[in-house]
């Protein structure tokens, strides 16, 4: 089963609220937020605020990914703004693990994201903590970038990593989604698709939900 997460990094910033009712009135399971810093990576997004303000519009579940430098900082805050996933890059902790043991802790569910280049090594003695793992598609800081397919292998390593393990970690891909390459990722292992322009850039975001789904399934 293929769950889909559309980017609000790509939806109107003006009507937050409609645009997420419309994408779970289509039936997308998570909500992805994609939050940056201007440090780890170029961009500047939204903060715990805004989670908190879209907290009340909806049930959808509330995937945060932090692109920021020392996300411990700020867990505590987007759980209590109403994170139910708190995804942190590898590449920002010094102490991954101590970062998602505090992530646990503070009553969430825990995701590591992996940028393009990052070894799956980085996660390879934790995975068994972790409820997902992000592989970007794309380098992270803006959407609309295009696919990276060298990281389909990728895919197919931490599926299998995955699999042998007999463990239920999900694992998400995030960075140039499609109907072309959400069969792609989807073939691969991935079961979680982020997807934002392809979406929220659509004329019909609820119809983009679904026939990414669907081009998802079918490939599987
Ligand atoms: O984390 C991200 C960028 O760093 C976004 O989630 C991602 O880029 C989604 O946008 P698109 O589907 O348009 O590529
Ligand atoms: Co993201």
């Amino acid at each position: 089963m293929v769950k889909i997460a559309p980017s609000i990094l790509s939806a109107d910033f003006a009507n937050l609220a409609q645009s997420v009712q419309v994408v779970e009135k289509a039936g997308a399971e998570y909500l992805h937020i994609d939050v940056m810093d201007g440090h780890f990576v170029p961009n500047i997004t939204i903060g715990p605020l805004i989670v908190e303000a879209l907290r009340p519009h909806s049930k959808m579940f509330f995937d945060v990914h932090l692109m920021i430098e020392q996300p411990d900082r700020y867990i505590a805050d987007f759980i209590k703004a109403g994170a139910d996933l708190v995804c942190v890059h590898g590449e920002t902790c010094h102490h991954l693990h101590r970062v998602v043991s505090l992530i646990k802790e503070k009553g969430a569910k825990a995701g590591v994201a992996l940028n393009p280049h990052t070894p799956i090594q980085l996660i390879e003695y934790i995975l068994p903590m972790l409820d997902l793992v992000l592989l970007m598609t794309v380098n992270p800081g803006f959407g609309g970038q295009k696919f990276i397919p060298e990281v389909l292998p990728k895919i197919e390593a931490v599926s299998r990593m995955i699999k042998e393990r007999g463990l239920t970690t999900e694992l998400q891909v995030d960075g140039g989604i499609n109907t072309q390459t959400a069969s792609l990722v989807a073939k691969a292992g991935a079961n979680v698709l982020v997807a934002g322009s392809a979406i929220f850039g659509s004329d019909d975001p609820a119809q983009a939900v679904q026939e990414i789904r669907k081009a998802a399934e079918l490939s599987q």
